[in-house]
């Protein structure tokens, strides 16, 4: 049922409360519910179709030795994610979602689909071979900045064109935990609290990453504008992701964030159009330290919380996947008067 006026939160709850349960008790699935009927302006709302992106791109804060695996490892998972062989593909499958790998900025050419035969949709994006080394260097130009932003937006045009109701956003780059904590600590959050182990880096190289980081911060002096801290401090697959959660607005597609660097493009996105917070959810709180805390400054209450600190989008997957059960249990429920089962004496919730 499409609401005519903003009254779908509402007239969502008012759906809740008249299926086969008592009022309140399916809890926060109930809260997704409102957000999503009120996402779709729709009661109740639908997921027919979901699709996961996932953003690759190097990072040339590499070069700084930042993280426990060498850069090629990008290329090679983008690889292994089109053959169907890492976590997101299997989490993918197992939620029934549709996965695109999205080459932002990776250094190294693919194959043609020809030899590639990928197994998913692989849209050639490319803004340049990997970003600049943001320690001596801004991290890309002005203008790939905006090349990479208007890609970002078109690819929330794909997600409309497929029939999305649910996206995710997933990242696949080494080093992009530290372009992430870089580009929180340039929006002002403190080094400390945002840079963490990434991929299991030991405490020496934890000690290089803090202190290159905040050299970086200061060396670029950036203004606190998402776009400056993206030009001089993010990277492609940062940069297109950040455009990919602008263009969904207004579309009535929800998205759920994944881990520690989607959420610093969401950051990055929410300082540019405020307005992204309405339709965005966050899938799971990851283990990097510096995640809740953004989270929190987001107003964003993550969905589950498991320790998990891959990306990919495999929290983003979890996470959505119980928005869905809400929406499914929204649909699929009887009403106390349609099943003829007797209702509440009173109308206050007892938790
Ligand atoms: C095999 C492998 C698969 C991954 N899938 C996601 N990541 C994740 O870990 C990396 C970020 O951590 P750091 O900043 O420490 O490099 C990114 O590639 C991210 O997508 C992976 C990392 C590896 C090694
Ligand atoms: O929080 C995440 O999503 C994460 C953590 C470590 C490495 N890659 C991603």
């Amino acid at each position: 049922m499409r609401q005519n006026s903003g009254d779908s939160e509402q007239q969502m709850q008012v759906h809740l409360d008249s299926l086969t349960k008592p009022k309140g008790s399916l809890g926060k699935l109930e809260t997704y519910c409102v957000r999503m009927a009120k996402i779709q302006n729709r009661v109740p709302p639908v997921i027919r179709k979901k699709g996961l992106y996932v953003f690759a791109g190097d990072h040339g804060i590499t070069a700084q030795g930042v993280s426990l695996y060498p850069p090629e490892v990008t290329y090679q998972m983008v690889i292994n994610m089109l053959s169907g062989g890492a976590a997101a593909n299997a989490l993918a499958g197992g939620c029934g979602w549709e996965l695109a790998v999205v080459d932002a900025g990776v250094a190294g050419d693919f194959p043609p689909d020809e030899e590639l035969k990928p197994k998913h949709r692989f849209l050639r994006m490319k803004i340049g071979p990997g970003s600049g080394d943001f320690s001596r260097q801004p991290a890309m130009s002005r203008g790939e900045l905006e090349r990479a932003l208007e890609a970002g937006k078109s690819i929330a045009g794909d997600a409309e064109t497929q029939g999305y109701d649910l996206v995710a956003a997933g990242d696949m780059g080494i080093g992009n935990t530290a372009t992430a904590a870089a580009l929180l600590t340039g929006a002002g959050f403190t080094a400390e609290a945002m840079v963490d182990r990434g991929t299991g880096i030991d405490e020496a190289t934890l000690e290089r990453k803090r202190a290159t980081i905040k050299q970086a911060v200061e060396f670029h002096n950036t203004p606190k504008s998402g776009e400056a801290l993206l030009e001089k401090l993010g990277s492609y697959d940062m940069a297109m992701m950040a455009g990919f959660i602008l263009g969904l607005s207004g579309r009535g597609i929800a998205c759920v964030l994944d881990g520690f660097p989607v959420t610093a493009a969401a950051y990055m996105a929410r300082m540019i159009a405020p307005g992204v917070s309405d339709y965005l959810f966050a899938g799971h709180s990851s283990k990097v330290r510096g995640h809740k805390p953004v989270l929190d400054a987001m107003g964003l209450d993550p969905v589950v919380s498991l320790d998990m600190h891959l990306g990919e989008g495999t929290g983003a997957l979890i996470g959505g996947h119980v928005i869905e059960l809400g929406v499914i249990a929204a649909n699929e429920m009887a009403s106390f008067a349609g099943a003829g089962v007797s209702g509440s004496s009173g109308d206050e919730e007892a938790y």
